[in-house]
């Protein structure tokens, strides 16, 4: 794609502006600035282990949470666990005695590790809500959303590649989108756990939510999909972008996932120039699965009346800009770029993510 003389320039301001900000502020902000002291760094390889660790504990938990058929909590919903309803629920039914041991560990860890959607295993009423109770202190009691949110937090610090809006800005500015004059006037950020990053520069407004949010104050503990549809299209709900980053993984249920991706177009704004989404996965997720890959995403994609426009593959993230289409666009070529990462299949054991979407 060509950049503009204009363009270029633009590209100089904008870099000139991050850096002076970087003076004052880290890449990932102020709130890791305010929190530098208190936020004890993690190694990236301890990172990724806490993170493989919740997202093997929330699977768990929707699989027991669907065979014990726990009140209104369904295989749809059961990754939006309210956590009062299963505590609610492991009390209701405490004459199991389903306290544990601190030898009972490695035995129910066997059992969380055999438990899938598809076996119905053997495991009494009780041996499922010795694991779930035990998962639920590891989440909740112990420390492990905590942890999850910090070991996010570092996977988004400058020193391992930074946030990951940081090329969603290099893009709109190659694309002319935005210049020092010219910003996004709003922009929804589903999945927020810092509020200091670099979509701020981009844009005048940004709505931030999160299913946990560590900051209140500035980040909405909201769950997208339970967020009110705008009626009537109303544009003041609506957004000029879209951001969704290293979100749709986290989302265990391939149904949900496709849900999750229909739900977007309800939220951006028809009438804006711009109708963005970005969209942020783990490489493995799409280059390394046993159901998808990137052609029947971007096939997905364009069902959902989506074009692409950018994509980068790192070494460990893919990175998709999408606009939704006008009835009557016309296609023009994306910019693909690689580093470190080719389109073909990885070596390597392959992982069952998949997105469904119910047409
Ligand atoms: C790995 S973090 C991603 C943080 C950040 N966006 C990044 O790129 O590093 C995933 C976040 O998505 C949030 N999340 C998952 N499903 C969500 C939903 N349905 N609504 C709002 N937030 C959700 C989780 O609470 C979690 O904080």
């Amino acid at each position: 794609m060509n950049i503009t003389k204009k363009n270029k320039n633009d590209k100089k301001r904008l870099n000139g502006a991050c850096r002076k900000s970087r003076n004052r502020q880290t890449i990932t902000g102020k709130l890791l600035n305010g929190q530098a002291n208190k936020i004890p760094k993690i190694k990236p390889e301890k990172t990724r282990k806490i993170i493989r660790r919740f997202h093997f504990l929330i699977n768990k938990r929707r699989i027991i949470c669907t065979r014990l058929q726990i009140p209104n909590i369904s295989e749809d919903n059961a990754e939006n666990l309210n956590k009062s309803r299963i505590d609610e629920f492991i009390r209701t039914n405490s004459n199991l005695d389903v306290n544990y041991t601190e030898s009972d560990k490695p035995v129910i860890e066997k059992k969380l590790l055999k438990l899938q959607t598809s076996d119905t295993g053997n495991n009494t009423k009780k041996d499922l809500l010795r694991c779930l109770k035990y998962l639920m202190d590891e989440i909740y009691v112990n420390g492990g959303l905590q942890n999850y949110q910090r070991a996010s937090i570092m996977g988004q610090d400058s020193n391992r590649g930074g946030d990951s809006s940081k090329i969603l800005v290099k893009w709109l500015i190659e694309r002319g989108m935005i210049n020092n004059k010219k910003k996004l006037n709003n922009a929804l950020e589903i999945g927020c756990l810092q509020r200091n990053n670099h979509i701020n520069k981009i844009v005048d407004k940004v709505e931030r939510i999160d299913l946990n949010s560590n900051d209140e104050k500035h980040i909405k503990k909201q769950d997208f999909m339970k967020r009110p549809i705008p009626k009537d299209n109303n544009r003041r709900e609506q957004f000029d972008l879209i951001s969704c980053s290293l979100v749709l993984n986290f989302v265990p249920n391939p149904i949900d996932r496709g849900e999750m991706i229909k739900r977007f177009a309800k939220f951006i704004n028809k009438q804006s120039e711009y109708k963005l989404l970005f969209i942020v996965l783990p490489l493995p997720c799409i280059y390394n699965s046993r159901y998808i890959t990137n052609k029947d995403f971007m096939q997905m994609m364009s069902v959902l009346n989506y074009r692409l426009l950018n994509q980068h593959n790192s070494s460990k993230l893919v990175y998709y800009l999408f606009q939704l289409n006008d009835s009557d666009i016309s296609k023009n070529d994306p910019t693909v770029t690689n580093s470190n990462a080719s389109d073909t299949k990885h070596s390597g054991k392959k992982n069952n993510f998949r997105i469904i979407v119910k047409v």
